[in-house]
């Protein structure tokens, strides 16, 4: 099972002496630094084709809430961009502070969000699997949306009011018919560099999208990812699940190219 975590004893500063990785030279999350981003009039715009999409459930893994899709349904895609071939949305999930503290990963000339919403899709056109995949360097497209606080999502509703079903680590709950094209900003203005997963086994093998307008979502709704649990139901012990946040890591000489 998975023995890593966000705590002093098994987070991010000490998750290289499982997994080597971790000290690669394609890491994410990086700091984006948008005036050195390279503007790339190549780059066109992202397209997302989300209309059949099919959520089955909604899940606490113990590192974070996560939705899940049936991917064997190839319409719902993102393709256009920086990608080759169309990729397949396979789940979705979110990292997020503590109280008051921000807990997004990508942070933007230093400043951090309080959370990211993570969309990961996988390349089905070149890779069987999502596992084989998620260990091809051009196996994974995740598009990143950062949150800010303010007004209330109308549309995050859906999701936070289902946190209470799965509280304990390892609960998962049916969450069908959940588009998640509600959850996107206007624009889809974009950063975009070759990085890894941000979780371990922090695979090198992620076309990071980043969208540069982040949703607006209340204090309230936030507090609400904080009320999950990273422990069990039959444990004693309550620990809650917040700064789930891996920091900035070297960018090792990558560019940075923006849609902008
Ligand atoms: O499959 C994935 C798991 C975790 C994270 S942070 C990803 O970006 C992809
Ligand atoms: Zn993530």
């Amino acid at each position: 099972g998975d023995h890593w975590g966000y705590g002093i004893e098994d987070g991010p500063s000490v998750w290289h002496k499982t997994y080597p990785i971790a000290q690669g030279n394609r890491q994410s999350p990086i700091d984006i630094v948008p005036h050195q981003a390279s503007c790339d009039p190549s780059l066109g715009p992202i397209v997302l084709n989300y209309d059949h999409c099919t959520s089955m459930n909604i899940a606490n893994n113990g590192h974070s809430v996560i939705v899940e899709f049936d991917d064997t349904d190839d319409r719902v895609v993102i393709q256009g961009g920086p990608l080759d071939n169309p990729y397949k949305l396979k789940q979705f999930h979110f990292h997020w502070g503590g109280k008051g503290c921000h807990g997004s990963e990508h942070t933007v000339a230093g400043n951090s969000y309080a959370s990211e919403l993570h969309l990961v899709h996988w390349n089905a056109v070149k890779y069987g699997t999502f596992e084989e995949a998620a260990t091809a360097p051009d196996g994974l497209a995740v598009l990143g949306i950062f949150l800010e606080t303010g007004d209330d999502h109308r549309w995050l509703n859906m999701i936070t009011d289902a946190l209470y079903m799965v509280k304990f680590k390892g609960s998962v709950t049916d969450f069908e018919g959940f588009n998640p094209m509600c959850l996107l900003p206007s624009s889809l203005d974009y950063w975009t560099y070759l990085g890894s997963l941000t979780t371990p086994p922090l695979y090198e093998s992620v076309v990071w999208i980043i969208l540069r307008e982040p949703i607006m979502v209340s204090e309230k709704q936030l507090s609400k990812f904080r009320m999950l649990l990273l422990t069990e139901e039959e444990e004693d012990q309550r620990i809650h699940m917040e700064n789930n946040f891996r920091p900035p890591q070297p960018l090792n000489g990558r560019k940075v190219r923006s849609s902008i």
